[in-house]
């Protein structure tokens, strides 16, 4: 049988989108979801989505890593499929979607391309050493660096998520380093297994836990350099919580098809 796909990026972290509103009749199974994704025998990608529709929402966000687990929320996949959404028709300018981690609202530009997603509410930030760990929806290490445009953050990202403490669940380890307006970030993706050019959930970690770090409260919004592009993450801090968490950047449709499957 054919399967419809739409391949989108957000900053670099790329997603295949499938519209299975008719509920198509195929398994996506660990093997399947890791070969469409991978990038030399299948389409491609970080991640593959399934759009749903769920009564009370515009439609349900199914994400799998590229590894064919089915992962926990993806930032900028969350802003790819607000996008494909309203490719589709499903939407306008505005959203409420449901992903594994809760509700989800976004507002879309006029033009599909730019989209600004609401994350979840985060109360707690922990340490390891000098680390910060929280879960934005997904679990995040975060840990400041030097000279991180040559760092080897295949490697250390590497021996981080298999640590003694990760191993078993896994983390996303996120290397930072303060630019002249924000932050440059690198991620060595669960799931992936890799160093991806951009991930949502680690820049939004990132902003949250520098913000912590620097005692910053009030409202804040935070520029980030990733190696895909620019992310922008606005959120409130009282000193407790982290609300009104809101991640924003590009989304693009790069190409469709039909892939046997
Ligand atoms: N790329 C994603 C993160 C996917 C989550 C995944 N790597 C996991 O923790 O299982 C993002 O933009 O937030």
């Amino acid at each position: 049988m054919q399967l419809k796909f739409y391949k989108y990026q957000g900053a670099g972290n790329d997603f295949v989108l499938i519209d299975n509103r008719q509920a198509i009749d195929y398994q996506f199974t660990k093997e399947r979801v890791s070969l469409l994704c991978d990038r030399r025998f299948g389409i491609g990608a970080d991640g593959l989505m399934l759009l749903e529709t769920l009564e009370g929402f515009d439609f349900k966000m199914v994400y799998y890593n590229a590894d064919g687990n089915e992962g926990s929320m993806c930032g900028n996949g969350g802003r790819c499929i607000v996008a494909f959404a309203k490719q589709l028709g499903i939407i306008t300018d505005t959203t409420k979607f449901l992903a594994t981690d809760g509700v989800h609202h976004a507002k879309i530009s006029a033009d599909g391309k730019w989209v600004s997603l609401q994350m979840i509410d985060v109360k707690e930030v922990t340490r390891d050493g000098d680390a910060y760990v929280l879960n934005t929806g997904s679990p995040h290490y975060v840990r400041l660096a030097t000279d991180l445009a040559i760092k080897d953050v295949y490697n250390e990202g590497y021996a981080i998520r298999n640590n003694a403490a990760y191993k078993a669940d896994g983390i996303n380890v996120n290397f930072t380093e303060k630019t002249d307006v924000g932050y440059f970030v690198r991620t060595f993706e669960r799931g992936v297994e890799n160093e991806t050019y951009a991930c949502g959930t680690g820049v939004t970690a990132v902003a949250l836990a520098m913000a912590k770090h620097n005692n910053q409260f009030g409202t804040i919004s935070t520029p980030i350099k990733v190696l895909g592009g620019n992310l922008n993450i606005r959120f409130d801090h009282d000193g407790e919580t982290f609300s009104n968490i809101f991640l924003e950047g590009p989304a693009d449709l790069v190409f469709d098809g039909e892939i046997t499957i």
